[in-house]
């Protein structure tokens, strides 16, 4: 059974592919967060953006079988069946994405790409795997094409990564709406983000494009 938040067509907002039209498969929960804002405070990970509670979202549902989920996603990609791209996500889609749902995705021509924290063992056959550090716990997933550390987090300085085997060293903004008013930074991640990147050149800035946009 595969427990999907919800689905969309959009663009990848971030990283090193932004501006790559994605079908976007939302898993429901994650192993960092409840998703309740009762519990954010306590969390491992407090500054999420996402709503991965319940199967309620718009394309979301409880599917059966790896066929059963490919055909309802396959349905969302628009008429050019070419450079077919889905991003899994979540929540944690580490949680729920398995071999047999790559392998269907592959029947139905797709490249592959997962966001995840990288605390979790993940299958074989992803094309595309971006890990975004959330606890100074040793990744499990210690390489990949993209690291994309959300900045700043305190206790995780960019430093603690840039010897790892990852073709792509990103430092994502946080976006702090989500978060109460007196855990807002004064001097704005965004500038605190573009002066680290200058400062070190390993590092490249990635912004959450899409939500300027106003899209999924
Ligand atoms: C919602 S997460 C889901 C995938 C996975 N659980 C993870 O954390 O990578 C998708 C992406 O959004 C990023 N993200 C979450 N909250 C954010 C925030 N407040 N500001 C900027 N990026 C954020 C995550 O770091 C991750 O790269
Ligand atoms: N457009 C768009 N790009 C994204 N890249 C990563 C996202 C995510 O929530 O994992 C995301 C998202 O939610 N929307
Ligand atoms: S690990 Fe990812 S999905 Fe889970 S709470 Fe953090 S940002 Fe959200
Ligand atoms: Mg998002």
């Amino acid at each position: 059974m595969y427990n999907i938040k919800e689905a969309f067509y959009s663009l990848q907002g971030e990283g090193a592919h932004a501006g790559r039209p994605a079908l976007f498969c939302r898993f429901t929960g994650c192993n960092l967060w409840s998703g309740k804002e009762q519990h954010r405070s306590t969390a491992e990970c407090t500054f999420c953006d996402t709503d991965f509670v319940g199967t309620d979202g718009q394309n979301g549902g409880r599917f059966k079988t790896a066929s059963d989920l490919l055909k309802h996603l396959d349905t969302l990609w628009p008429t050019n069946k070419s450079h077919k791209y889905i991003v899994f996500t979540g929540g944690e889609p580490a949680l729920q994405l398995d071999e047999a749902l790559i392998l269907e995705a592959k029947k139905r021509g797709y490249t592959l790409a997962i966001e995840t924290n990288g605390t979790l063992p993940l299958p074989k056959g992803i094309d595309w795997i971006c890990v975004s550090p959330k606890t100074s716990k040793p990744l499990v997933v210690n390489q990949g094409n993209e690291l994309k550390l959300v900045f700043p987090q305190s206790h995780l300085p960019p430093s603690d990564f840039e010897h790892l085997a990852f073709d792509h060293f990103y430092l994502q903004a946080m976006d702090q709406a989500a978060l109460p008013n007196d855990q807002q930074r004064v001097d704005s991640p965004q500038a605190q983000t573009l002066r680290y990147c200058l400062q070190n050149p390993q590092w490249r800035l990635s912004l959450q494009t899409h939500k300027m946009l106003g899209i999924d």
